[in-house]
């Protein structure tokens, strides 16, 4: 089994930034939405001129933005990946990729009705994030879903050629279950955090359990 992609997301500080930059993580994820892990698009330009990561993608996250959000973060920082992880329509991604040539992924909650949502956005979207549904949270719950479902997001996926992350809750902890279900990819953040900052400590444990798995699996 190859390694599944890794992506560390809301990075909030330049601190963060190093850690995840030497890290084994193919994307790194910033949050340009109402959240603790917010972060200002200029302010994250002037991380960019002391930390090199030129070797990973750069995921920007964005609930429902508006025309002047996106343009100020695409104006300000080289994107490589758009996660829309609000209640954004086809039409809304469609209009984006009229301008924006890089990659876009959907992000969608868990629930009974979720792959049809993803049949409704396979002919815009290059990806999916699957994540948690907690009510009155868009992402970085901290709570993982009932992965039995894994299995289905995989499938749909290969089968459209499009990439599925698994995010929500992902951990040191549990992070060898989900290795079971061989995600294509898996999305961490609170996970990756000891008091709001990004552990290096953290971020090596969850690594060696992905690289074993890998070997295991050879
Ligand atoms: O992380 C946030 O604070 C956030 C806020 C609003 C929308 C999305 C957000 N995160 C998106 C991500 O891709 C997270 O990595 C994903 O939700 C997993 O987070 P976690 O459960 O904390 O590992």
């Amino acid at each position: 089994m190859p390694k599944p992609l890794l992506k560390f997301c809301g990075i909030r500080s330049l601190d963060d930034l190093k850690i995840v930059s030497s890290s084994q993580a193919e994307y790194i994820g910033l949050i340009f939405a109402e959240s603790k892990r917010r972060v200002d698009p200029k302010i994250v330009k002037t991380w960019l001129k002391e930390v090199d990561i030129t070797a990973k993608k750069l995921v920007a996250v964005f609930v429902n933005p508006t025309a002047n959000e996106l343009a100020d973060v695409l104006t300000n920082l080289p994107i490589d990946v758009i996660q829309f992880h609000g209640n954004e329509s086809y039409e809304d991604i469609k209009k984006v990729k009229e301008t924006f040539a890089g990659t876009v992924w959907k992000a969608l909650h868990h629930h009974s009705k979720t792959i049809e949502e993803m049949h409704s956005f396979k002919n815009i979207v290059d990806g999916f994030v699957i994540d948690s549904r907690m009510k009155g949270q868009w992402g970085g719950t901290g709570v993982s879903f009932d992965w039995s479902a894994v299995p289905h997001y995989i499938k749909f996926s290969r089968d459209t050629s499009k990439l599925c992350f698994i995010a929500g809750g992902v951990n040191e902890s549990n992070i060898g279950k989900l290795l079971t279900y061989h995600p294509q990819g898996i999305d961490l953040s609170s996970g990756i955090e000891v008091d709001n900052k990004k552990s290096k400590d953290k971020i090596e444990r969850i690594e060696e359990r992905v690289l074993q798995n890998v070997n295991i699996s050879r």
